[in-house]
């Protein structure tokens, strides 16, 4: 569902990126990743993409980036990991910013619904229009003219809230340490490269998602680059539903904890070089069979939902990126892989990431 506006959205940044390295020859990912899967996810999620457009003048745009970046910088709460830090005064002030910032994300949420809402009155039935598909907004409200009793408002807010704030960020910022992986290991974008040309052959056309299935290698490539920078890196908001033991530990019914994804995934009792950038370890291996050494997307009934999504997503984006242009470092060192310790639940990257490319010529027609 949504591949054709999935392919639109690639297709649309690889367009800005083609005009930026006319310029300069040098592009910012940062925020080009960013505003891919922020628009993805409004189009999906609300049918439109304009809060997004490059006209950053949008007062809306302007809020709704803030919202996201604000409510991922709040998810981890210290207090709620240092208990003896409730009794302190910072749990009452940062209650206080909870509490505005949710007031602002709902305010803005039921904003989308009003809208749906009123397109939906004016035009009926929209699988019924050519030009306009269901967003799961639409979806939602069409639920709740049947079961209203459970399809509220509030809950339909608050499922579009996680969608946005949860799908956005956390696959830009996964992109960028794909990204960052690629540009120190340029042996790793030749191969990705060759599979590709294997697989499409020449320059007549662009890949698409059913391509996916046939380009292992480049899968390889984004399984291994959430094995060593998963985001979230530690899985929080869990509470045991009953009493059991981990790892030798007596844990009572309704102990909170806390998954360290990043110390699972680089642990030297489960991999082999674990903190060496290696696709190959995800060739020819069924994921499943890592069981509880390998979850990025999370287990079980919280996992994430949108699992499906994000692997396409960096997919097709990566596969564009690696077909149509030539990477380089805009230096020759090596690019800082540093986490930022700025305690921002996603692990973004310190720096922004800037990177030098080329388009390769054969494909330019499809850039212009
Ligand atoms: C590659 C990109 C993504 C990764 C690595 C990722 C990873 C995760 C992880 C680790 C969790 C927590 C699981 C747990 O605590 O056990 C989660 C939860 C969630 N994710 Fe994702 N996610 C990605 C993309 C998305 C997208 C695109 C969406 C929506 C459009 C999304 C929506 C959600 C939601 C709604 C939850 C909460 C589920 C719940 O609490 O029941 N995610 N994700």
């Amino acid at each position: 569902m949504y591949a054709r506006m999935r392919q639109e959205e690639v297709h649309r940044m690889m367009q800005r990126l083609a005009r930026a390295t006319k310029d300069s020859g040098m592009v910012d990912l940062s925020s080009a990743f960013f505003e891919l899967t922020l628009s993805i996810t409004m189009r999906m999620v609300a049918g439109k993409r304009e809060h997004l457009s490059e006209d950053e003048k949008l007062e809306e745009a302007k809020k709704l980036r803030e919202i996201i970046k604000a409510s991922n910088l709040l998810n981890t709460n210290i207090p709620d990991y240092v208990p003896l830090l409730r009794w302190t005064g910072r749990r009452g002030k940062l209650l206080k910013v909870l509490e505005d910032l949710q007031s602002q994300r709902e305010g803005f949420m039921q904003s989308l619904l009003e809208e749906r809402r009123k397109i939906l009155s004016e035009v009926g039935d929209l699988n019924q229009e050519e030009t306009n598909i269901k967003c799961i907004i639409d979806v939602f409200l069409s639920l709740q003219q049947n079961e209203p009793e459970f399809y509220t408002d509030d809950m339909i807010n608050g499922m579009v809230q996680m969608m946005i704030v949860g799908g956005s960020e956390t696959t830009a910022i996964l992109m960028e340490w794909v990204l960052s992986l690629l540009l120190n290991h340029p042996n790793v974008v030749k191969k990705a490269y060759q599979e590709i040309q294997n697989h499409i052959g020449g320059s007549n056309r662009l890949i698409d998602e059913f391509d996916l299935n046939h380009l292992p290698y480049l899968q390889a490539i984004i399984d291994e680059t959430l094995r060593l920078y998963p985001s979230p890196a530690i899985l929080s908001h869990h509470v045991a539903s009953k009493d059991c033991t981990v790892g030798g530990y007596n844990i009572p019914r309704g102990t909170f904890l806390i998954v360290n994804l990043e110390a699972i995934q680089t642990d030297p009792k489960l991999w082999d070089e674990p903190t060496t950038f290696k696709p190959e370890r995800f060739l020819n291996v069924e994921k499943k069979d890592f069981g509880f050494s390998y979850l990025p997307f999370g287990y079980g009934r919280r996992a994430c939902p949108a699992e499906v999504l994000g692997m396409k997503v960096m997919g097709l984006a990566f596969g564009s990126l690696i077909q149509c242009f030539d990477w380089d470092r805009v230096s020759e060192k090596l690019l800082d892989m540093k986490l930022s310790e700025g305690g921002e639940f996603n692990m973004p990257r310190v720096t922004p990431l800037l990177a030098k490319c080329k388009i390769r010529p054969e494909m330019a027609n499809h850039l212009f």
